[in-house]
């Protein structure tokens, strides 16, 4: 009975946090990592079974996949949270950056997914599980970070087609976040515009993703839906 589950960008902040708190809580977690930190040694310490790649980088993710279906012979999940929040930038750039976007939120979780579906089907529990991360912004857009919306609507409409091509078996469901957690260089100024545009004016926190996570898990009927964590962003 396998309880491995597979979470990609585990290298810090929200996927850091979820491989961490479900090791903690018996799932056996395989993390992908781009950037090696020593943070990363805290996971190993846990149990967490860790692979370097680069997304961008087509050669890794076929070695990845390679590697796990070698290493594993059923899987209990697949999160898809690894991404770039990459803002739109002039014109001379504006391809690289739209395919940038596609590979690490659509191209990357499409492959995975296909590839590993069998890993998931072969679980001897009811169910399996792939969740995808998108972002609020996938109902609204984005006026600087277009290209990111877009991927995100991409992975969006991924989870209705797998929804429905693996269930019963295999449940899949977006987490649609909002304000989870700044970054480093948000200035205060920033911060405040950034929780006015929501009516539970606070970060949600990494806690919010777990939890949805967990309710997902646990779920014996829900797929092919969105969890909205967005504070009631979308009522202001
Ligand atoms: N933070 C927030 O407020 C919100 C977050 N979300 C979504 O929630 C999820 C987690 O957010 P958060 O923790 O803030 O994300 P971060 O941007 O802080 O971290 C993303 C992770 O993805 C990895 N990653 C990025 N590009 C690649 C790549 N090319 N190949 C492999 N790994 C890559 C990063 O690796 P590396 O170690 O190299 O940096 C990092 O570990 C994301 O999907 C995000 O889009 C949605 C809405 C709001
Ligand atoms: N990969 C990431 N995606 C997003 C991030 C992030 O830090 N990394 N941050 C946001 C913002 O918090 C946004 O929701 C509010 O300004 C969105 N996506």
């Amino acid at each position: 009975m396998s309880k491995t589950i597979l979470i990609t960008g585990v290298g810090k902040r929200v996927g850091f946090y979820l491989a961490q708190h479900l090791s903690q809580e018996g799932y056996q977690v395989v993390g992908t990592y781009r950037t090696l930190r020593p943070a990363l040694q805290k996971l190993e310490a846990l149990g967490v079974k860790l692979f370097q790649c680069d997304f961008y980088d087509i050669a890794q993710t076929e070695q990845l996949i390679a590697e796990l279906k070698a290493n594993y012979s059923s899987l209990r999940g697949i999160i898809h949270n690894a991404s770039d929040w990459l803002p739109d930038k002039d014109h001379e750039c504006a391809i690289a950056t739209i395919e940038k976007m596609m590979r690490i939120h659509a191209s990357t979780p499409y492959a995975l997914n296909l590839a590993l579906a069998p890993l998931l089907q072969s679980n001897q529990l009811q169910f399996s599980d792939i969740i995808h991360i998108t972002d609020y912004v996938v109902d609204k857009g984005s006026k600087k970070h277009a290209a990111y919306a877009a991927s995100k609507a991409a992975l969006q409409n991924l989870t209705l087609s797998f929804a429905a091509k693996y269930a019963p078996k295999i449940k899949v469901n977006s987490i649609a976040p909002a304000m989870l957690m700044f970054n480093p260089d948000d200035d205060d100024n920033y911060k405040q515009k950034a929780l006015n545009k929501a009516l539970i004016k606070q970060e949600g926190g990494e806690v919010e993703a777990l939890r949805a996570v967990k309710y997902l898990l646990d779920s014996s009927y829900t797929t092919g839906q969105t969890l909205k964590i967005d504070g009631g962003r979308h009522l202001v």
